[in-house]
């Protein structure tokens, strides 16, 4: 039998370009999945950090958007990007925003405006000031979709349950719970036994914290959650309406990430003093957001008894309990892994497979 030279197949037209912003813990995640059997409707034409972007309308292979990025020239510049997902002729252009930009983050309105669908896990314009989140409104009036399930939750089901409660004519009255997965982590098995700084730096290792793990302590992320469960719930909530207690004490707010990492210890001692109050009191410590029915909002720390459900959450856990005209007598509550490189890749690549 004689071998049959078989022709390559033509490149299809992918259905779907995209870019991706951000290739840090949560953005190499999502390069992972876009290499899996589950992406290959999708066509990643550039990647961006910080520094560098790798750019090729034919396609990037995930896998090697780290070489090449190092091997780039200095210099980010988004229109290359764009005009990459133009390139690609493909039916739908999206732009992953896997940064903590704040600067990014205020041009997915621009985006939006002009076609391309924004799918992100940042959470600066849609937690940030309300002006932004009415651009936000507007931007995606045009049918450009903007694909948010990675800000809340780490992709946990909690602004698609609300959205669909709103679409039967159900209406959010109050909202209740633990929106932080590094700041559940942390308080779920501080016992004062281990210095707080010693699990902060665990958790920022597994991918837990912020960037900068000051917006977790700040209440800053746990606020722009809430800020953007509200929203979505038809609160028009401005920031400065969010009462927030930050646990960064005031000599570390100013100073620049690395001092401040090199401070960590200066928490300690706060900390231990709060634990052993709560632990004197029979209670133990949550970070909590809560949202009343007169719109009052605020993020803090606080002492719950045994028999408070977030006391009795695990790991990275997440709980939002809300309390809804439908859901009032008990309210309907959303539990489970909130933080984790994995599962937030998981939540951008859905939310790009959901278009
Ligand atoms: N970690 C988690 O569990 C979760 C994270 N998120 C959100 O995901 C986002 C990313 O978090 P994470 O991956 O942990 O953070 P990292 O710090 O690990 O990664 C951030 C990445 O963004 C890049 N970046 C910064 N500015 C720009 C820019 N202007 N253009 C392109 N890239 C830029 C950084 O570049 P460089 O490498 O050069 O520094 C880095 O690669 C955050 O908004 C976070 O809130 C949401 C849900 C859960
Ligand atoms: N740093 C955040 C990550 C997800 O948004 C958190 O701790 O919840």
């Amino acid at each position: 039998m004689s071998a049959v030279a078989i022709a390559p197949l033509a490149e299809p037209v992918p259905r779907t370009a995209i870019v991706l912003l951000g290739t840090g813990v949560v953005g190499r995640a999502l390069l992972t999945l876009l290499g899996t059997p589950a992406a290959r409707s999708l066509r990643l034409v550039g990647a961006a950090n910080s520094r560098r972007q790798h750019v090729l309308a034919d396609g990037v292979t995930p896998g090697e958007v780290a070489e090449r990025l190092a091997k780039a020239r200095e210099g980010r510049d988004n229109l290359p990007l764009l005009a990459a997902l133009d390139a690609a002729s493909a039916t739908r252009k999206v732009v992953v925003d896997a940064t903590a930009c704040a600067i990014e983050a205020s041009r997915h309105a621009e985006w939006l405006a002009a076609g391309y669908h924004v799918v992100t896990a940042n959470k600066a314009l849609a937690g940030g000031h309300l002006s932004g989140w009415r651009a936000l409104q507007s931007a995606t009036a045009g049918g450009a979709v903007y694909g948010d399930a990675a800000t809340v939750g780490a992709g946990l089901p909690v602004l698609s349950t609300l959205r669909r409660l709103r679409h039967c004519g159900d209406s959010l009255l109050t909202l209740e719970g633990v929106f932080s997965g590094s700041l559940s982590w942390l308080f779920n098995q501080y016992d004062g036994s281990r210095p707080f700084s010693s699990l902060l730096r665990d958790a920022r290792r597994l991918g837990f914290t912020e960037p900068d793990p000051r917006s977790d302590l700040s209440g800053e992320d746990v606020a722009r959650k809430l800020l953007i469960i509200a929203r979505n719930a038809g609160f028009a909530l401005g920031s400065d309406e969010v009462e927030v207690e930050s646990l960064v004490p005031e000599a570390l707010r100013g100073v620049d990430t690395k001092a401040f990492l090199d401070r960590l210890d200066e928490l300690d001692e706060p900390l231990r003093e709060r634990h052993a109050q709560a632990r004197a009191n029979g209670k133990v410590l949550r970070y909590l957001a809560r949202l009343n029915q007169r719109g009052r909002a605020r993020v803090g720390l606080v002492e719950v008894g045994h028999d408070h459900p977030a006391s009795r959450l695990s790991g990275t856990d997440n709980q939002f309990a809300l309390t809804t005209t439908r859901y009032h007598a008990t309210p309907l509550v959303i539990q489970g892994p909130g933080a984790g490189p994995e599962i937030t890749a998981q939540a951008l690549l859905g939310d790009v497979l959901a278009l």
